[in-house]
């Protein structure tokens, strides 16, 4: 038998996608050796349904965009087609089901792990994939109240950008080059993304 792959999910709204996930994304397969990084966008976030959130199609879109230029980058459907709200314990059994032969590695930023206690199912989360928490500006990480073994922490380097920053600045018509990949500007110009609706 061959040598297990080693896949990372990186799951998020992505509304939209921009260079915090792409660099963590990154940082995290050099340091785990992974052979692919799987980027997971949200169907509709059960935990955000306090504000409008980007049609999924579109937000995969720019997905697909910001990670064409990788061939270690792949972007999955699996959560935009499953009915009903999404979590990731349905992400991980699919993905584990799909890929047999490979150990998962689920990377979140140090303010999704500091909620993960509170996910759907979280014992059965750390039997489906080893959680690679990142750094970020503005949070701290930590390993307090989480399982031992299940959980690494990396440095990765500090991107000062949110989703809700270029949402704000394409609302303000402020430039959002540089803050995403170039064809994410161009497509949220295209379509007229972020002008009005919601945050
Ligand atoms: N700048 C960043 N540095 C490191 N990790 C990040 C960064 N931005 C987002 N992440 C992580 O990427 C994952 C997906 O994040 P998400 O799509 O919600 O982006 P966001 O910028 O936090 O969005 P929003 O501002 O809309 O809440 C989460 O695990 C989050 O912690
Ligand atoms: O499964 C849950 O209960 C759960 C609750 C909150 C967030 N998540 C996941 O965490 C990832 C990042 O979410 P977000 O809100 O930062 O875009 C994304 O893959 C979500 O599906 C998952």
């Amino acid at each position: 038998m061959g040598e297990r792959r080693r896949i990372g999910v990186m799951g998020g709204t992505f509304d939209p996608i921009h260079h915090g996930h792409l660099v963590a994304a990154s940082e995290v397969a050099a340091s785990f050796d992974l052979d692919e990084v799987i980027f997971v966008p949200t169907g509709r976030p059960g935990f955000k349904q306090d504000r409008y959130v980007t049609p999924a199609e579109h937000r995969y879109l720019m997905t697909v965009i910001a990670t064409a230029s990788n061939p270690r980058f792949t972007v999955s459907r699996v959560d935009i087609e499953r009915p009903g709200l999404t979590y990731t314990i349905d992400t991980l059994r699919d993905l584990a089901a799909q890929f047999s032969d490979a150990d998962l590695f689920f990377i979140t930023g140090a303010d999704a792990l500091r909620q993960i206690t509170t996910w759907r199912n979280v014992d059965e989360l750390w039997r489906l994939a080893h959680f690679v928490g990142v750094t970020r500006p503005g949070h701290e990480l930590s390993l307090d109240g989480l399982p031992e073994g299940k959980v690494s922490l990396i440095a990765v380097p500090a991107m000062a950008i949110s989703s809700t920053q270029v949402r704000q600045r394409s609302k303000d018509l402020l430039p959002v080059w540089y803050l995403v990949p170039d064809g994410v500007v161009q497509y949220i110009g295209k379509h007229g993304l972020y002008r009005g609706n919601g945050d």
